[in-house]
């Protein structure tokens, strides 16, 4: 069950080791994942068939599934499961349309002209994890934002199942998002085609989405190794639950467990200013871990876990904004006061009745998320990451005028002589 600890009695460096996950420290993912890396730089599609027997058990003669193989598989799943998906997309492309606001044009100076626009980035790479569990609604968090934002190519990478195929949740999300193409690719692998390119896979010039630490540690050497970006490190998922005695132990149970699932590198963190709550939390964790399917993982991801106890709700917020969790849960009462003392969480869920499942599947905010610590300086993914912002200015006459002198000051004491000249010549 959950270790517990008072936090009024950890050192520094306890409260430095229990922040910390998921940090590679003796390197051995990194080492796998450069490997991997250089194996599909080097040999390309021949290198992810040999990966996807490895890792997946598969034997793949075509590495991409096209329209009609879509289409068929698209067609087997029930009317609940695509009214589900309906749903979820219709809910996310609601949230997310929002997020293209066209910004305010600002004069600087009179004659100064200043603006910023959006432009879709061209080749996107989307990475939907399908090791552990299959995750159709990675494919609606991120497809969606990039058709919003109006991306030219959107690549995708899933692992491919047992039958060499994906299943028909995913089929039928590329059909929602008008997706025609997948490729049957997994890990280090899909992120090393998408970002060196294959003769079967695009190169990209972004990579998206969430996956385990291969995945994740591949996301990052991609980015430095190549002139591909990321969206942000989004590993093993991770959720973090304030509550006091007003909460219901068997709801905080179940979030912690609904992270817990995810994988064994996990963490579900419950802070509370209530021994009581605590040891009842403990006795619902232990009867509904028997009733899951993933027991196994969920179980081994608890004793990754940990409580603490703090002896008031700032104290528990204090923590949580050191931690910087991926999801945030606030199960008390009252949560205005909190709500406005969160400084470092990738998504909050407020009140009894919010559970982090919600925003996982339908409620329209983005899943994908950062982990281990990243959220203290990284957003969730959202339409912003499918566009670059780009600036412009016109100056007139007048706008030189009355620029032009500053310029020239700022360049002379620079020492940048051309620069200075650049105006001068227009001044006259
Ligand atoms: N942060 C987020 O926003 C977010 C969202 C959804 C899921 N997640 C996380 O995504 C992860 C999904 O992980 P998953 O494993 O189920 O699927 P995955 O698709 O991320 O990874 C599966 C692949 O990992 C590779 N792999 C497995 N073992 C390996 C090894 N020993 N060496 C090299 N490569 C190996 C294989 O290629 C396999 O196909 C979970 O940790 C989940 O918590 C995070
Ligand atoms: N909780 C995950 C993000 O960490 C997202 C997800 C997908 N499916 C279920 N959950
Ligand atoms: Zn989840």
């Amino acid at each position: 069950m959950l270790k517990t600890y008072t936090y009024r009695s950890l050192q520094e460096s306890d409260i430095q080791r229990l922040i910390t996950r998921n940090t590679d420290p003796s390197r051995s993912i990194q080492q796998s994942v450069m490997a991997i890396m250089d194996e599909v730089r080097t040999n390309g599609d021949n290198a992810l068939r040999m990966y996807a027997e490895k890792f997946d058990g598969v034997q793949l003669t075509d590495l991409a599934l096209g329209s009609s193989d879509i289409a068929a598989l698209a067609s087997t799943i029930g009317r609940e499961q695509q009214r589900a998906l309906e749903i979820a997309f219709a809910n996310i492309h609601r949230f997310h349309e929002t997020q293209l606001r066209k910004e305010r044009t600002v004069e600087t100076m009179p004659g100064v002209t200043c603006w910023r626009e959006p432009r879709p980035i061209e080749r996107v790479g989307l990475y939907i994890p399908g090791g552990s569990a299959v995750l159709p609604s990675t494919l609606l968090m991120l497809g969606v934002p990039a058709r919003i934002a109006g991306c030219r190519e959107i690549v995708i990478c899933s692992p491919p199942q047992a039958d060499g195929r994906i299943n028909g949740y995913i089929a039928y999300c590329l059909q929602l998002l008008k997706i025609e193409t997948i490729y049957l690719t997994g890990g280090a692998q899909a992120i090393a085609a998408m970002a060196y390119g294959t003769d079967t896979i695009p190169k990209v010039d972004k990579i998206f989405g969430p996956g385990n630490q291969y995945v994740t540690k591949a996301k990052s050497l991609a980015q430095s190794l190549t002139n591909v970006s990321i969206d942000m490190p989004a590993g093993p998922s991770e959720v973090l639950v304030i509550a006091d005695g007003t909460a219901n132990p068997a709801y905080v149970a179940a979030d912690l467990l609904a992270q817990a699932e995810h994988g064994a590198d996990s963490q579900a963190i419950l802070v509370s200013t209530d021994q009581h709550l605590v040891d009842e939390v403990q006795t619902a964790l232990a009867a509904q871990l028997t009733q899951l399917p993933r027991a196994d993982v969920a179980s081994k991801s608890i004793a990754n876990s940990y409580a603490l106890l703090c002896e008031n709700l700032e104290e528990a917020m204090a923590f949580s904004n050191r931690y910087a969790p991926e999801h945030l849960i606030i199960e008390t009462d009252t949560w205005e006061p909190l709500v406005r003392k969160v400084s470092n969480a990738g998504s909050v869920f407020i009140g009894h009745l919010t559970p982090e499942s919600a925003g996982d599947y339908a409620s329209g905010t983005n899943h994908t998320l950062p982990t281990s610590g990243y959220a203290r300086s990284y957003s969730g993914v959202s339409v912003d990451a499918f566009v670059k912002k780009i600036t412009f200015q016109h100056i007139t006459a007048e706008g030189l005028r009355n620029i032009g002198p500053t310029v020239e000051v700022l360049a002379e004491l620079e020492g940048l002589q051309a620069h200075k000249n650049a105006v001068s010549v227009r001044m006259g």
